[in-house]
């Protein structure tokens, strides 16, 4: 079967986003990996696959895969590169998208500047939603390994965070202790791991492994989840912009028991056909 899809990025957290309101497609597992190969596939970090809403006040359901094919609950890049796809391919005509994801609700915002708003819900800071299995010390969690020992804050933003506070964020081996975590087990549900260095209380840089994929330019949810746990610790403000290697997201969190909002940017590269 011929399979219509469109290349996209947030960031450079790129995506293959496929219509599932007027096509019928299912990806296995073993597809979706095939798929995301940088040299035998199309190559991208998610598959994100937008289907009819499941209630009428939704406008949409879409589904998000990690490149290692796993199904996951939430993307915050996505979510922004999703509210355009629909918008830009006629799916909807609206500038403020109700949907649902494995995670629940959402709200996104296409701005008059092209950035598109995400109303991420409520951190959820609980051990059993993240989920994480350690020992706590005050706000930190604290991971060993053999002889090494990482301090965490952990957060579930839909999907599973942790974040590590380092001085030199460009210099860190995220690719070593991003894999470690990654799959630690202290982490039942595997974790997005993110390395954040404070420059003030505004702004942060960050560098994402994530989950299922890898180190990526920018991760969503991640810095969602930075600005959640650098507030939660007295160290950011509410509103903190965010530099990871793709590029910046704003973050805007008035506290605990409101709603979290990220804005950034969603770009098209090419629209494709493959044989499946
Ligand atoms: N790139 C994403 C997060 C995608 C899912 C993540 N890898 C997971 O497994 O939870 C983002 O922008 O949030």
């Amino acid at each position: 079967m011929v399979v219509e899809f469109t290349k996209m990025h947030g960031l450079g957290n790129d995506f293959m986003v496929v219509d599932n309101v007027t096509q019928n497609v299912f990806f296995s597992q073993e597809k979706i990996k095939q798929l995301s190969d940088r040299n035998f596939g199309i190559g991208f970090d998610q598959l994100l696959v937008v289907e009819p809403p499941y209630a009428p006040e939704e406008d949409f359901h879409y589904r998000i895969y990690n490149a290692d094919g796993s199904e996951v609950e939430q993307c915050g890049n996505g979510a922004r590169c999703f509210a355009r796809f629909v918008k830009t391919k006629g799916l909807t005509n609206k500038h403020k998208i109700a949907v649902t994801t494995k995670a629940g609700k959402m709200m996104l915002y296409l701005e008059k500047d092209g950035q598109v708003t995400v109303n991420m819900g409520k951190p959820n800071f609980a051990p059993d939603a993240v989920p994480i299995k350690a020992q706590k010390q005050e706000k930190t969690y604290i991971i060993r390994n053999d002889d090494s020992t990482y301090f965490c804050g952990a957060v579930s933003m839909g999907n599973p965070h942790c974040m590590i506070l380092v001085d030199d964020v460009d210099n860190y081996d995220v690719t070593g202790v991003g894999a470690l975590l990654e799959s630690h087990e202290r982490f039942p549900a595997r974790v997005n791991v993110g390395f954040m260095q404070i420059i003030n209380s505004s702004t942060v840089k960050l560098r994402v492994f994530e989950r299922g994929v890898g180190e990526t330019l920018a991760c969503g949810s991640g810095a969602c989840a930075a600005v959640a746990i650098g507030q939660i610790q007295g160290k950011l403000d509410k509103e903190v912009k965010v530099t990871l290697p793709g590029g910046d997201l704003v973050i805007k969190w008035p506290g605990p028991d409101h709603s979290l909002k990220m804005t950034g940017p969603a770009q098209f590269v090419y629209d494709g056909k493959i044989h499946l």
